[in-house]
């Protein structure tokens, strides 16, 4: 089994780069730190970077997860060729593009690329950003699956990954203590669907509710609060149709040997114990 040891960034295409850009600095709140080629890197804690904006296809995301050491990418190889599927490496090209010093990329059941990543670089600089939303740094992705079944066994089977709870049949998948880091989201095509960054408090939560409405930002969810994980949160829509998520509290999972997963009902109480409800297609029951 493979061993992921953190969600590291996402890498999206855009058709505008330009106004990808404009939106994370004076909206989400990330801070730029570099253009490189076609692409803009930004980041939202002390590492280098966590989330890329490239000129492409708007359907173009990539995920990476940390391994502990380049021998565990060798492995993680092997036990994907094991389960049927391809993995290839890294060019020199594309680890100098990811600051990372080796990477392994694959298509998980549904078609989404993960980038097994070694040694991706940190910051020792402070997280700067021009607009303070709160955030404490990227913590978690939606994830779309063509198939939920299938993929809670891939990424339980062969990525390590264990079931915290499940929504219907959509599980949210810990690599650590943290409740999730993956959510599996029900869909008819592969890719991210929403992008979770932490905020200090609900204080942050409520300051963003009132500033994205002035700003007429498409809130699609919240503010509310998930069962699931305790985090209070909010969502919203960001470029290309791209959903991100603000939340604080979420819980951990201290004890894996004492820990159930609960199963929640796919219906709004299932999302928000607050009563909000979710104006996102594929949650509508
Ligand atoms: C609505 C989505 C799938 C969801 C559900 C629950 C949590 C949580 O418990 O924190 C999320 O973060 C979600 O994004
Ligand atoms: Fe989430």
């Amino acid at each position: 089994m493979i061993n992921l040891h953190d969600i590291r960034y996402v890498r999206l295409g855009t058709p505008d780069v330009e106004a990808a850009t404009r939106y994370c600095t004076e909206i989400l709140g990330l801070q730029k730190i570099r253009t490189q080629g076609n692409a803009v890197y930004f980041r939202s804690d002390d590492r280098d970077h966590t989330l890329v904006y490239f000129e492409g296809d708007a359907r173009d995301h990539a995920t990476a997860f940390e391994l502990h050491s380049f021998e565990a990418l060798e492995v993680a190889r092997k036990v994907l060729q094991q389960a049927g599927t391809d993995s290839h490496w890294g060019t020199d090209q594309e680890c100098e593009q990811r600051f990372v010093r080796a990477f392994v990329w694959f298509l998980d059941p549904s078609g989404n690329r993960i980038e097994l990543i070694w040694r991706p670089q940190h910051s020792g600089w402070r997280y700067f950003p021009s607009r303070d939303a709160g955030i404490t740094g990227f913590s978690h992705i939606g994830l779309r699956s063509t198939d939920l079944v299938r993929d809670e066994k891939f990424w339980t089977q062969i990525m390590g990954a264990r079931v915290s709870d499940w929504i219907g049949d959509a599980p949210l998948l810990r690599i650590d203590e943290i409740h999730h880091k993956i959510a599996l989201f029900p869909s008819e095509y592969p890719g991210v669907q929403h992008i979770n960054h932490q905020v200090q408090s609900i204080d942050d939560i409520m300051r963003s509710w009132y500033f994205l409405q002035e700003k007429g930002v498409n809130i699609t969810f919240g503010p509310g609060k998930h069962p699931t994980s305790t985090a209070m949160f909010l969502y919203f829509e960001g470029p290309d149709g791209m959903i991100f998520e603000y939340s604080s509290g979420v819980r951990s999972i201290e004890d894996e040997a004492s820990h159930l997963p609960r199963q929640f009902p796919f219906e709004p109480v299932g999302f928000c114990m607050w009563g909000a409800r979710p104006n996102i297609k594929e949650f509508k029951t």
